[in-house]
C-alpha cells in the first residue's frame, strides 16, 4: 500500500525519492527529517565524501504547509560532489576525450557482477548506482514512516552493538541503550567499548583496511496483530528481513534471539504467555521477549528487535587481488576514497527500513485516506483489544 522508489547516481545531480500511499494531513516535521539525514552522515570511520555533502531535502510534490496531501511525495537531495563530476556524469553529453573507463572491479562491491549483468565495459556505470549514496533516499522515505508511526505511538530506534568484533556491553535496558547511543560518536552505549572500537577503526585505516559490525534496531509501542501469518509475503519477520538485508553490506539479519535459539530447548527459547488485567489495552503479555516481538509473522505487542550484521567495507586502500576486465590481467583493486567503517551510518538506514516495513503493515491493517480516518480505525482496534482482554467468551 505504501511504496517508495529512489533514482539517481552517487555523483549525479542528486537522489530523488518518490513516496506514495501516505494519508493526507500527516504533519511533516522538516527538522526531524533533516536530523535523520545528519545522523546518516555521521559516525567515526566515515570517509571524506561525508564532509563534502550536506544532505538537505527539497520537496517537489505531495506536501503543502507542512502536511501531506495524500498525493505522491517527491523529494530531492542534491549531491554536492556532483560539481566535480559534471562531464563524467552528464546525462546528455558524451565521454570527454581524456575519459578513462573503470576496468578494475573491487571484490565485495557490485562492480564485476553488475558490469557483466548490464553488458557494460565501464564499471563506473555500476559504481554510481550500487553506491550506498542511494540510502539517503531510504532515510527520506523512512522519516515519513517514522512520522506516521509516531502519530500512533510507535517509535523506532537503535544502537551499534559491535564493530570489528568489539562488543558493547552493559546491564541497561533497550531504551537506555538507544538513548545513550544518541550521544555517542559510534552510536553505541558502552563508553569503554566505544574507545576500543575507535582504536580498531584507526588501526584499520592505518593498515589500509576496513571494518564491519552489528547494529540492533527496535520498534517500541507495538500492538499485537501487525503483519500476517496467512501469506508468506505479508509476514512481518519476512518483510523486515528483506528490508534490512537490502541495505548495502548487510549480510545477516536476526529477529529476536534467532541464531541463539537454535541451540536451546524449546522451554528456554519461547516466551510464556501471562495475563494481567491492569495492562491496557492488551492484557496478555510476556515476561521475556526472545521472539523479538513477532510470532508467526505477526507482532505480539512486545518490542520488535532485529539485529543486523554489516560486512567490512569493500573499498580497501591497500586493495585486494582483482582482474582488469579489459586486459584480463591480474591487478590490485583500485582506491580513490572510502568509508573505513560505516556501521553507525548503516544503523540509521536500518531504522529507516524497519520504520518503513512496519508503517507498510500498519497502513495495510488500518487503511484510511486521511490521518483522522487512520487514527479512528486505530482507536477502534484498541477498543477491540480491550474487549478481547476483558470479555469472557465462555
Ligand atoms: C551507509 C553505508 C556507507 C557505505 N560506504 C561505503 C564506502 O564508502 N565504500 C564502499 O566500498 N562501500 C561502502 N558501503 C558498502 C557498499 O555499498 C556495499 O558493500 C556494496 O554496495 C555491495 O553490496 P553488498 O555488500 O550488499 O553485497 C557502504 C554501505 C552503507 C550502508
Ligand atoms: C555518498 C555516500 O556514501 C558513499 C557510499 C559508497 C559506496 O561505495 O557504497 C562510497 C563512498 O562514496 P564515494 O565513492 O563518492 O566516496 C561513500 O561516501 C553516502 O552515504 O551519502
Amino acid at each position: 500500500m505504501i511504496h517508495y522508489e529512489t533514482a539517481g547516481e552517487s555523483h549525479g545531480t542528486g537522489i530523488t525519492t518518490l513516496i506514495s500511499g501516505f494519508p493526507s494531513h500527516l504533519r511533516v516535521d522538516i527538522d526531524f527529517i533533516q536530523n535523520e539525514l545528519v545522523r546518516r552522515q555521521k559516525g567515526y570511520g566515515s570517509g571524506p565524501r561525508m564532509k563534502m555533502e550536506k544532505d538537505t531535502v527539497e520537496f517537489l510534490g505531495g506536501v503543502r504547509w507542512k502536511e501531506t496531501l495524500g498525493s505522491p511525495i517527491s523529494v530531492l537531495v542534491r549531491n554536492r560532489d556532483s560539481v566535480n563530476w559534471k562531464l563524467q556524469m552528464d546525462p546528455l553529453g558524451a565521454p570527454p576525450s581524456d575519459y578513462r573507463e573503470v576496468v578494475v572491479p573491487r571484490p565485495g562491491h557490485a562492480d564485476l557482477a553488475g558490469t557483466v549483468k548490464y553488458q557494460f565495459t565501464d564499471i563506473r556505470n555500476v559504481i554510481e548506482r550500487a553506491s550506498a549514496r542511494e540510502t539517503v533516499g531510504r532515510c527520506v522515505a523512512g522519516s515519513f514512516a517514522k512520522m506516521f508511526l509516531n502519530q500512533l505511538g510507535i517509535g523506532v530506534g537503535g544502537y551499534v552493538e559491535s564493530i570489528g568484533g568489539i562488543i558493547a556491553e552493559g546491564e541497561i535496558n533497550l531504551e537506555e541503550k538507544i538513548k545513550a547511543a544518541h550521544e555517542s560518536e559510534l552510536a553505541t552505549f558502552d563508553l569503554q567499548a566505544t574507545k576500543k572500537m575507535m582504536e580498531a577503526i584507526d588501526e584499520a585505516r592505518e593498515k589500509g583496511d576496513s571494518l564491519g559490525g552489528t547494529f540492533v534496531v527496535v520498534a517500541f509501542g507495538m500492538i499485537p496483530g501487525i503483519g500476517d501469518y496467512t501469506s508468506a509475503f505479508r509476514k512481518l519477520d519476512a518483510q523486515l528481513a528483506g528490508g534490512l538485508m537490502s541495505i548495502p553490506s548487510v549480510k545477516g539479519v536476526e529477529i529476536g534471539n534467532g541464531f541463539l535459539s537454535a541451540q536451546l530447548f524449546g522451554s528456554e527459547a519461547h516466551d510464556a504467555i501471562y495475563f494481567n488485567q491492569d495492562r491496557k489495552p492488551f492484557s496478555f503479555f510476556r515476561s521475556t521477549n526472545r521472539a523479538g516481538g513477532i510470532e508467526g509473522g505477526v507482532s505480539t505487542g512486545e518490542p520488535i528487535i532485529v539485529r543486523c550484521a554489516m560486512k567490512p567495507i569493500p573499498t580497501l586502500q591497500k586493495g585486494l587481488p582483482s582482474v582488469d576486465i579489459a586486459e584480463k590481467s591480474d591487478v590490485v583493486s583500485r582506491y580513490e576514497r572510502s568509508d573505513v567503517c560505516a556501521v553507525p551510518r548503516g544503523l540509521v538506514v536500518g531504522e529507516a527500513m524497519m520504520a518503513w516495513v512496519i508503517a507498510s503493515a500498519v497502513r495495510e491493517k488500518f487503511g484510511g485516506d486521511s490521518m483522522n480516518e487512520v487514527k479512528g480505525n486505530f482507536r477502534n482496534y484498541l477498543e477491540y483489544l480491550k474487549d478481547f482482554s476483558t470479555k469472557k467468551t465462555k
